[in-house]
């Protein structure tokens, strides 16, 4: 394919919605080309699902686009302000080390952000450098779309490119640039930079937008703004609740890194969890616990909070009438919380109805989980399996109490075993982003430019409810202890 043509065929179809709002929600600006762009990874079915040719992004001219040297024609990239807590403390913030391309629209009509992670300096860099490091921009690529396969709304990955620069941190890096995808970028943080550096108009102006652009089945409604926040409770409360079914631990949930439109945002220092431990951390710089396994829903409450008091001014005339309403709709934060969890803990263990006894029985499992460092995730997949005999607690006498009453409780339903078992398999992956098999693609891609290791990992992930025998190997757990493994931020 020759450049020109490829020049017209790479498909973007950008709408500039955001650049529409008020100024002070971003800065417009081209981002610096880089040295020389090297193409790592194309997610080829996600470019088409998006309307994009995978092979005219492949091409020279396509892999300049996906480094920010060539700016497609309809784009009109800006970084985006924003605010928020991090580790409890406000901050103002914004992308400082990412740019909005522009809006692409599907050929289904539908809307999405296309954003770059690690493509310089921005107005909001404050004294960053604007870059990222291959490895963290490749375990993001990988996490990702590995949350995807398993049915988790977030963010994904379409590519990561090499910039031929170095990035320095405590060593020198590969430079790249991740293109993100998402259903938008506006998060909890971008919330509170309006209520706390604009007006109450603005804030208006941003709560009309998301929405329009999210929700807009409230628009309608009395108190737009009040089901608004409603529903926003709802899609995290419905988010955090997948998060724990699966064992993830997002490690940084600073309120800069929660989404209105209920995605999962920002693959820092997250990991999955091995042996079964709410206390579970392993972030570096999370030395108190703060975002650890079992906090999360507690955190999400938090962060929630935060978002409700920015529409405040929004939500009644009357302010202590708008506190009343918002407390109110953060209270029912924990019972969305519980009703999905529990909904899904139940239909990890083949239940199909609700009813009480159903809740002592998962506690004890976990419990039980807890007490003899049994892994999240193989637990389940043993149970699923019906291999009993793989479980670390197979030997214990509570296991065999348990067992007993857990099958009593299956046989009490008029669903069949089989149907049970079937709800088991599409609840239970047997596959997970383990944290030694994802280092291990990282070191061969990085280290010795090896990609194959990654490649085959991707396919696994993609695949995390197929129960077949080719998985059997990444289902390990490591031979290292869980505690010893650490994330880091910001490389
Ligand atoms: N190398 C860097 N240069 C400039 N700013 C940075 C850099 N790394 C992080 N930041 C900024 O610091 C803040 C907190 O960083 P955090 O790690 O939460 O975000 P991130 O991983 O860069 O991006 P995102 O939340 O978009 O996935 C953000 O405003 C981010 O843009
Ligand atoms: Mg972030």
């Amino acid at each position: 394919m020759t450049e020109e043509k490829a020049m017209l065929e790479t498909g973007w179809n950008f709408d500039n919605s955001y650049a529409r709002l008020p100024q002070v929600f971003f800065t417009s600006f081209t981002p610096d080309a880089v040295r020389s762009p090297g193409l790592i990874i194309l997610n080829t079915p996600l470019a088409t699902e998006l309307g994009l040719n995978a092979d005219a992004l492949q091409s020279k001219y396509g892999v300049a686009e996906l480094a920010g040297n060539k700016i497609p024609e309809g784009a009109a990239p800006l970084a985006q302000a924003y605010a928020g807590h991090q580790f409890g403390n406000f901050n103002m913030l914004g992308d400082g080390r990412a740019l909005l391309l522009g809006e692409q629209i599907t050929p289904d009509g539908e809307r999405f952000d296309i954003q770059f992670k690690g493509s310089g300096r921005t107005p909001y860099s404050r004294g960053g450098d604007g870059r990222a490091g291959l490895g963290q921009m490749l375990r993001e690529y990988i996490i990702s779309e590995a949350m995807h396969a398993l049915d988790i709304p977030t963010t994904r990955s379409l590519a990561v490119v090499t910039t031929g620069e170095s990035v320095l941190r405590e060593t020198e890096l590969q430079g790249a640039i991740l293109t993100r995808v998402a259903a938008s970028h506006i998060r909890v943080g971008t919330f509170q930079y309006a209520a706390n550096f604009g007006s109450i108009e603005e804030v208006r102006e941003l709560a009309d937008y998301t929405i329009k652009r999210h929700y807009p089945e409230v628009d309608a409604d009395d108190n737009r703004y009040l089901s608004f926040l409603r529903e926003v409770i709802k899609r995290q409360a419905s988010l955090i609740a997948k998060w724990q079914l699966v064992g993830f631990i997002h490690g940084v949930m600073n309120t800069d890194n929660m989404t209105i439109s209920g995605e999962t945002i920002d693959y820092g220092p997250c990991a999955f969890m091995d042996n079964y431990d709410p206390a579970t951390v392993f972030s570096s710089i999370d030395r108190q616990g703060r975002y650890a396994y079992g906090n999360q829903p507690y955190i999400g409450g938090w962060n929630l909070a935060r978002f409700a008091e920015t529409l405040l001014p929004l939500l009644h005339d009357d302010q202590n009438e708008a506190i009343k309403i918002a407390t109110e709709a953060i209270g029912e934060f924990n019972k969305f919380y519980h009703e999905n969890w529990y909904a899904g803990m139940r239909e990890k263990l083949g239940i199909f109805n609700a009813e009480e006894a159903n809740e002592k029985l998962i506690e004890d499992l976990l419990n039980m989980m807890q007490k003899h460092s049994a892994d999240y995730t193989n637990t389940f997949r043993s149970l699923t399996l019906d291999k009993l005999e793989d479980t670390a607690l197979f030997n214990s006498e509570e296991f065999k109490m348990w067992n007993e009453l857990w099958q009593a409780r299956l046989s009490r339903q008029q669903e069949s075993k089989e149907d049970s078992q079937q709800l088991m398999r599409n609840s239970n992956p047997a596959i997970i982003p383990r944290n030694h098999r994802v280092e291990e693609a990282l070191e061969a891609a990085v280290e010795r430019g090896d990609y194959s290791v990654m490649e085959k990992l991707l396919e696994v992930l993609s695949k995390p409810f197929a129960h077949t025998q080719e998985q059997t190997d990444f289902c390990t757990v490591p031979t290292e202890p869980n505690e010893s493994y650490r994330t880091y931020c910001g490389t």
